[in-house]
């Protein structure tokens, strides 16, 4: 009922188990507090927290329109409204390496189990379009070392996303990957990798959990979860999936009132006004509301 049933302190060491597991871990990615909900309820063990889906929920492209105050918000929303550990994408860090360190700390405040930061510059893209550029080695070193050095809870999982690969091809991103790590990455998001022969020259380059973005219609195939963890990869996102499907079936459900006068040909499949109570937990909240109201005041009456 209300909000999550563990300390954004608990959720953060969870997390760290779950990487240590020797499992690897889904992490799907809610558009919004109520889908984070969903995410637990289907038995997933964490919740991903995707920029694209944040800047796009605003209407606006991901191309670091979004602000630090936007995004700690909606991902603090999001955090508190699951006992999962939820980790959000905090694209370049929203500014120089001091920036970098209050983004951090505002992060850790709204409850989030870690972060990424990535090595693009400004304004940065989706890591799956053309066009990117990346950072030097030592802006994108300074950058961890700052969010790492600023984190007051040693558990806030510091990830650093490197977008190397595509400017300057793989046997860069494996000395980007181990210099972020030496710099005090806990873990490593490798962007936009082509195959899984790419995943595995990272894994061999370094011995911290690495992620997977399984996002559609980018670079990397929908490699199943099998062969992730073939190669080595820990935890994989599916960052934009569920905003897709969700605008995929709005879009379908608009289109049936124009063309058939009603939203019956769709009815089908919604979510019931059961499954949605159940969701927001109605009937605990009737309950708590019987408890508080069903008294008497001794010896008034
Ligand atoms: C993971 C990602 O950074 C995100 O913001 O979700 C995006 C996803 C996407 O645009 O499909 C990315 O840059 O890969
Ligand atoms: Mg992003």
């Amino acid at each position: 009922m209300l909000y999550s049933t563990k300390t954004p302190e608990q959720k953060r060491q969870q997390f760290r188990e779950l990487l240590a597991s020797g499992t690897i871990q889904q992490f799907p990615g809610a558009f919004n507090p109520l889908s984070a909900r969903l995410i637990e309820e289907k038995g997933f063990p964490g919740v991903y927290i995707s920029g694209a889906v944040l800047a796009n929920d605003l209407g606006l492209p991901d191309i670091g329109l979004t602000t630090l105050t936007e995004v700690a918000t909606r991902a603090g929303q999001i955090a508190r409204m699951t006992d999962l550990p939820a980790i959000v994408d905090a694209d370049t860090g929203f500014g120089e390496p001091m920036n970098v360190a209050r983004s951090v700390q505002e992060l850790e405040n709204a409850g989030l189990a870690g972060c990424h930061i990535e090595d693009q510059f400004n304004p940065k893209r989706c890591g799956h379009l053309d066009g990117k550029n990346v950072v030097d080695l030592e802006t994108a070193t300074k950058r961890i070392r700052a969010a790492a050095d600023a984190r007051r809870d040693p558990n806030f999982l510091i990830m650093a996303r490197t977008d190397i690969r595509a400017t300057e091809g793989l046997e860069a991103a494996q000395d980007r990957a181990r210099a972020l790590v030496e710099a005090g990455a806990d873990a490593i998001f490798p962007e936009a990798m082509k195959d899984l022969s790419e995943f595995q020259a990272i894994r061999d380059a370094v011995d911290v959990p690495i992620l997977a973005n399984m996002t559609e219609f980018g670079q990397s195939a929908l490699f199943t979860v099998e062969e992730l963890a073939g190669v080595g990869v820990n935890m994989v996102i599916y960052p934009v999936t569920l905003l897709r499907s969700a605008m995929g079936a709005a879009e379908r459900t608009l289109d049936a009132i124009t063309t058939t006068g009603s939203q019956e040909a769709e009815v089908g499949n919604m979510l019931t006004r059961a499954r949605l109570y159940d969701l927001v937990d109605y009937e605990a909240y009737n309950r708590f509301d019987t408890g508080v109201f069903n008294f008497q005041v001794p010896g008034t009456n």
